[in-house]
């Protein structure tokens, strides 16, 4: 395991721990005050747990409260980055000076740290913004920015907190995908509210809520049969993760599914995940004919009100109806149904 953590905040109620392996995302998910970012500050050093221990490939970061000795390792001195939700760049040094600043102070020669920095930042899409400074960038250019600039020092772990929160929504797929790119194979801990990216940009997700770990696992596990009605809230959208083929994506239960493709298109035989609001569901009895919609051949598990509506959930998928739709198709658990979605209601993404 490459991060270990173990952290007990006393002021804060949190007291959680787990591990990231190599080369692996963990995306940690929560409410508003769960204890996520307490959690990536102990990992960055910039707060002492009251007892706990950080570890990263077996060398002790922060250790509290242990019968050995305790450790505490500055904030520069870890090989971890933190990139937060604002971009912090430095206003005065132009884009490529901003990235060359981790290098070069881990003792680079200026033309090394410069090459590197340049590098990076054709990585991340903006080597045409290098001698610009900070505030003549859009939101989503400083954000890629501060990505180069959280590789660029070759960090051995990188904690992101929302990277794409504070974006507008018009940038955020696009981000994603280079974050998707730039992640892979890296140690990473990423913080999020958003399961989609939950589920594209990690492999495994700890989800944490009053300041303890209450479920975790595979992402697309977790996140498509949530266990605790937190996740399940969180997710709030339907995910069928299969193998897709050049009709749809083919889940293990035999259920094919239409929609559009967003980023990179998926292989065919390579796994692919259609993902769809549960308001966009229809349920009927029959299956539709003629139709070019979607259709799922389901037994309901149950029923609840849902903000004005019925929530019928039915094989880790969930469809919102009115009140009088449910009671005109006499929906019951144990009800055998056809699900419906119109394929331009559903996302397809390669996984
Ligand atoms: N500087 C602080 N001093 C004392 N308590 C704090 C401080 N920052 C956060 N807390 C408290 O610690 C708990 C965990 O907060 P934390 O910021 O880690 O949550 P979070 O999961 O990151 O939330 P959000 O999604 O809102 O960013 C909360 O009860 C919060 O009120």
């Amino acid at each position: 395991m490459s991060l270990q953590l173990d952290a007990v905040v006393t002021e804060r109620s949190v007291d959680i721990a787990f591990e990231v392996g190599d080369g692996e995302t963990v995306a940690l998910l929560g409410p508003n005050g769960a204890g996520k970012s307490t959690v990536l500050a102990v990992a960055a050093g910039l707060l002492r747990p009251d007892r706990g221990r950080v570890t990263l490939d077996g060398r002790p970061l922060t250790v509290r409260g242990h019968r050995q000795r305790d450790v505490d390792v500055p904030p520069h001195d870890r090989h971890v980055s933190l990139l937060a939700q604002e971009p912090l760049l430095f206003p005065h040094l132009s884009v490529l000076d901003n990235v060359a600043f981790g290098p070069r102070s881990r003792g680079r020669s200026r033309a090394a740290s410069r090459d590197a920095a340049m590098r990076w930042l054709d990585e991340v899409g903006i080597a045409e913004l290098a001698d610009r400074r900070p505030r003549q960038l859009s939101g989503g250019q400083a954000q890629r920015a501060a990505v180069a600039r959280a590789l660029a020092s070759e960090p051995r772990l990188l904690l992101l907190d929302e990277p794409m929160a504070a974006l507008d929504v018009a940038v955020t797929p696009a981000l994603r995908q280079t974050l998707r790119r730039v992640l892979a194979d890296r140690t990473v801990v990423l913080v999020t509210h958003d399961a989609l990216d939950a589920l594209l940009l990690s492999d495994r997700v700890v989800v944490i809520d009053e300041g303890e770990v209450v479920e975790s696992g595979p992402s697309a596990e977790v996140l498509a049969r949530p266990r605790s009605a937190f996740t399940a809230q969180l997710a709030g959208l339907n995910m069928l993760v299969g193998t897709w083929r050049s009709d749809g994506v083919h889940t293990a239960e035999g259920h094919r599914i239409e929609g559009r493709v967003v980023g990179p298109a998926p292989r065919e035989g390579e796994q692919a995940v259609a993902v769809f609001p549960p308001r966009a569901v229809g349920v009927y009895l029959d299956r539709p004919v003629g139709s070019p919609r979607n259709a799922l051949e389901v037994t309901i598990s149950h029923l609840e009100p849902h903000s004005g509506q019925i929530r019928a959930r039915a094989d880790d998928l969930d469809a919102d109806i009115t009140p009088q739709a449910a009671a005109e198709l006499d929906l019951a658990p144990g009800s055998r149904v056809h699900f419906t979605v119109k394929a331009n209601e559903v996302t397809v993404y390669a996984m």
